[in-house]
């Protein structure tokens, strides 16, 4: 991520916090293999109903909008632990167990618990939890499920009563109390409402977890126990419904091909959903052939006519690079954020690159101030949204660093690749530190198996904080996104292209003449400051630049580099009280001393042709004074 929403702690709060996580991974090491002990089942669950309790007064308190996103000075904190594999097993193969089998600080492969919710749900921010019964009543445990707590705006938790664990992993939670913890959402599985427990073990178990229900039947099932007063099931039905129709892509599957009005009608509406669900996807090739069908069963749909002239719209876009950007700029309001536009990516092509790994390059030459690319977000999170949050996580693979992480992308970009399995492959296609279950997308019991640890480590890499948005953003909230293409561009201090944002539509201009062939790369932190920004990319970025500019500043003295800091600190103080319209005679010499005094610590023949940052601003207000 960007540098705009890099924290610093003190040395000692950053020790405490490593301390902290520290001891609990050795507590966690300590416990390990330790047999389940009963709890006292009561307290339990009336500790998670009254903060179940509490929660529910406190948005109360607050009014609909619930409780307020942030508070003064705080953070919330996200334990990664150690990253495990999401379970790749059908359900038909895994073997039953009790809540008394499980064993601290085990990932029980091979195994299976069936649990039912006894306890209202704790929903928090970055994780949920209620208590689960096992198979006898006196056998209770909290399970908690981390950060991916919701599906279709709903918790989890909330969706069912009767759950499946695949290969649960039993250990502590950040609390340090003992929990089934779920970082992968296809680890949990929410089975349809039912009377009795065991009912999924008596299904077919050739077959797997049988969906025996189309949505609409589902809804029909919700109906019925609505009408009865049979809320709970009612809810359960419903719930089952709409998972199953985020799973059901094809809109198509419903098409009858019958000549008779009415189905006729209903086909038109299948080819209109398939169409813009289609285009929403940017796939304009199969949206337009969707939307034709449904012209050719419904002559004259206005709907279908629109989609088509904003698809040739679009295809102009895609081949020529030619936006309207007056239009996007004046559409924010109306689309969140999100224009509607295609990309423009023909100039550039990805192969490997020697600075690392992959690269992006020109396909063509590119004049100076051209564009090379243009790219609707991935997935964006804006700062106003309830969806933003970021989160402090203290990563124990890398020696316990400490990092500012977009926790609210990381849910929608897990999200929206659950929801589009045809999706996956080129998120997982990017760099990214954890290998999980490589590049190629899995699916088990009909629901894609993504790796949450896998997927953090992509957004890591690949993400970009898109600048403060509005007032009231800060690290906590701040606006992030990723953008597939665009995480191909390596990073160098002194790049060739620079980019800019229509919302999430992604400008890439380049900053001189590229040549077809060249690496295209721009800048992930401008910070001038040498050390800081050092410091700061390999951090985020996890790289030490070896670029030009990086050597040069590299071989000035320590001193020297902390003197030009100094030095650059005057002058955006003098700039920030001094207006350079109508300045006087004294502001003006004062603001020519600064520069010659950073100039001096700039070796003009071994700067010579690089970019200058320290002297930026300061050259600026002399330009604006009307000084040379
Ligand atoms: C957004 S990705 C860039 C594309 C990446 N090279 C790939 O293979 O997909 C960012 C990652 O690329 C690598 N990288 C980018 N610029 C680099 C540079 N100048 N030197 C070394 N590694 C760099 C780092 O590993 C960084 O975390």
């Amino acid at each position: 991520m960007a540098a705009n929403t890099t924290i610093f702690l003190t040395p000692e709060e950053s020790g405490r916090v490593q301390t902290t996580v520290r001891d609990l991974m050795q507590k966690r090491r300590d416990q390990r293999g330790q047999k389940w002990t009963a709890y006292d089942s009561i307290s339990l669950i009336q500790e998670a109903t009254s903060a179940s309790l509490l929660q529910d007064l406190s948005c109360a308190a607050f009014g609909l909008g619930g409780a307020p996103k942030k508070s003064q000075d705080t953070i919330i904190a996200y334990g990664i632990g150690v990253p495990y594999l999401p379970s790749t097993s059908k359900l038909q193969d895994l073997v039953p167990m009790k809540l008394s089998d499980l064993c601290m600080e085990t990932h029980h492969r091979g195994r299976v618990l069936s649990l039912r919710r006894v306890s209202p749900v704790v929903e928090m921010k970055s994780s949920s939890w209620a208590v689960f019964q096992g198979d006898l009543q006196n056998e209770v445990e909290r399970l908690e499920v981390f950060l991916h707590t919701s599906q279709n705006g709903h918790n989890t938790l909330n969706l069912g009563f009767e759950f499946l664990v695949k290969e649960p992993y039993y250990t502590l939670n950040n609390h340090g109390q003992r929990t089934i913890r779920i970082d992968h959402p296809s680890d949990l599985i929410i089975s349809t409402y039912n009377d009795d427990p065991e009912s999924w073990r008596r299904r077919d178990r050739s077959e797997g977890l049988q969906r025996d229900y189309t949505p609409v039947e589902y809804k029909e099932l919700g109906n019925t126990a609505l009408h009865d007063k049979k809320y709970a099931m009612a809810l359960a039905h419903y719930a089952e419904g709409l998972r199953v129709l985020t799973i059901q892509t094809d809109a198509l599957e419903s098409l009858t091909h019958d000549e008779d009005g009415y189905q006729k009608d209903l086909d038109a509406k299948a080819y209109f959903r398939a169409g813009t669900a289609a285009y929403r996807l940017s796939n304009f090739r199969d949206a337009k052939g969707y939307f034709a069908e449904q012209l050719k069963l419904l002559p004259g749909s206005r709907l279908a006519s629109t989609y088509l002239e904003k698809i040739e719209v679009r295809e102009h876009e895609m081949s020529d690079g030619v936006y309207d950007m007056d239009k996007a700029l004046r559409s924010l309001s109306k689309t969140k954020g999100r224009p509607d536009a295609a990309d423009f990516v023909r100039r550039t092509k990805v192969k490997s690159s020697p600075v690392s790994g992959k690269g992006l390059f020109a396909a063509e030459d590119i004049e100076h101030n051209d564009i090379i690319m243009c790219e609707k977000a991935f997935c964006v999170v804006w700062g106003n949204e309830n969806e933003a949050f970021s989160a402090l996580t203290c990563d124990v693979r890398d020696n316990a660093a400490i990092r500012v992480f977009p926790a609210g992308l990381h849910q929608a970009v897990v999200q929206k690749v659950m929801k589009n399995p045809s999706q996956i492959e080129k998120v997982l296609d990017l760099f990214g530190d954890n290998e999980g279950l490589g590049k190629r997308p899995c699916e088990r019991d009909g629901i894609p198996v993504v790796d949450t640890f896998q997927i953090h480590d992509i957004v890591q890499r690949n993400a970009f904080g898109l600048g403060q948005q509005s007032e009231d953003e800060d690290y906590r909230n701040a606006s992030t996104g990723l953008w597939i293409r665009a995480s191909y561009i390596n990073h160098s201090c002194i790049g060739n292209a620079k980019k800019e944002l229509v919302g999430d539509l992604m400008v890439i201009r380049a900053t001189r003449k590229i040549l077809a062939g060249e690496e295209i790369m721009h800048s992930y932190d401008k910070t001038s400051d040498y050390d800081a920004r050092m410091k700061a990319l390999y951090l985020t970025w996890g790289f030490h630049c070896s670029c030009r500019l990086c050597i040069v500043e590299a071989q000035d003295s320590p001193a020297l580099r902390k003197k030009r800091l100094m030095l650059e600190n005057d002058a955006d103080l003098f700039i920030e009280r001094t207006k350079p319209a109508g300045a006087g005679i004294i502001a003006v010499n004062r603001a020519k001393r600064l520069r010659r005094s950073i100039e001096e610590t700039l070796n003009e023949k071994r700067y010579k042709n690089l970019p200058r940052r320290a002297l930026v601003g300061i050259e600026q207000w002399l330009q604006t004074a009307g000084c040379r």
